[in-house]
């Protein structure tokens, strides 16, 4: 995993510190957030998307794993701790990761358009990223039962390397999907901002409902 690039290490914010400065480049962007179970596919479909709408994708997931790869971070243990144990990491440094991404891709001119693949996956996250960053357009949200994640989880194991793919921690992070990021797509929906996309079928043919949840929301694809 690549270190944070032209950014300094991420630290805690002193007392009395704002957790995230105001106006910045972020509140350019138009945010799409990708949730869904530990499996559902959120990752596969990502890169459709960006294929073909020219999007950034953005993986919380990824973020975390490179600061908890990056020699000299002071919070490595913590993130390997939480990942493993299927937790959600404090969002100070999550939401810090994503604004440091978006800001160095709308500095460097790269995109405005982002798609932030597993988050928000817990309230604080989305109240604090909606109202210090960005507001999303909409969440699109994979649906796959229980059974379904595990098996392409415990596949996706079989070569990924890492640490919350098996079983014990499988069983974590449904718990966690379950009590924690339900409600966040629960609170989406009742502000009518998310679209349902059923993650069963083939790569492909979820790939039609995220194009038909693209074209309802007004998003076109590139060169059109
Ligand atoms: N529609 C699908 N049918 C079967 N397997 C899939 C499908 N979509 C993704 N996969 C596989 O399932 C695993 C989890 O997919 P991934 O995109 O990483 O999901 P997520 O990011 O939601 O955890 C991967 O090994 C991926 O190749
Ligand atoms: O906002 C986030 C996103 C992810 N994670 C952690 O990172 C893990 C892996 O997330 P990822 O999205 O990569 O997993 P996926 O759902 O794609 O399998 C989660 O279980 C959490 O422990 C987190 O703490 N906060
Ligand atoms: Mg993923």
């Amino acid at each position: 995993m690549p270190p944070l690039k032209d950014k300094p290490a991420l630290q805690a914010p002193k007392r009395n510190q704002p957790l995230f400065t105001p106006g910045t480049a972020a509140k350019q962007a138009l945010v799409v957030f990708v949730l869904g179970g530990p499996g559902a596919g959120k990752g596969t479909q990502c890169a459709n998307i960006v294929r073909d709408y020219g999007f950034q994708h953005l993986s919380a997931g990824d973020l975390l794993r490179a600061e908890q790869d990056r020699e000299g971070s002071e919070f490595g243990d913590m993130i390997k701790s939480y990942i493993k144990e299927g937790q959600i990491v404090p969002m100070e440094v999550t939401v810090q990761l994503l604004e440091n991404a978006m800001t160095g891709a709308i500095e460097k001119d790269e995109s405005r358009k982002f798609l932030i693949d597993g988050f928000p996956r817990k309230m604080d996250q989305a109240v604090a990223f909606e109202e210090k960053v960005v507001k999303s357009r909409f969440t699109l949200f994979f649906d796959l039962a229980e059974e379904d994640m595990r098996k392409r989880l415990l596949k996706r194991g079989e070569t990924s390397g890492r640490s919350d793919d098996n079983e014990e921690s499988i069983t974590k992070r449904f718990r966690t999907f379950v009590e924690m990021s339900m409600p966040v797509v629960e609170w989406f929906k009742k502000d009518g901002r998310v679209v349902k996309v059923d993650a069963r079928k083939s790569p492909e043919e979820v790939y039609e409902g995220v194009k038909a949840a693209f074209e309802k929301e007004g998003i076109e694809m590139k060169g059109k």
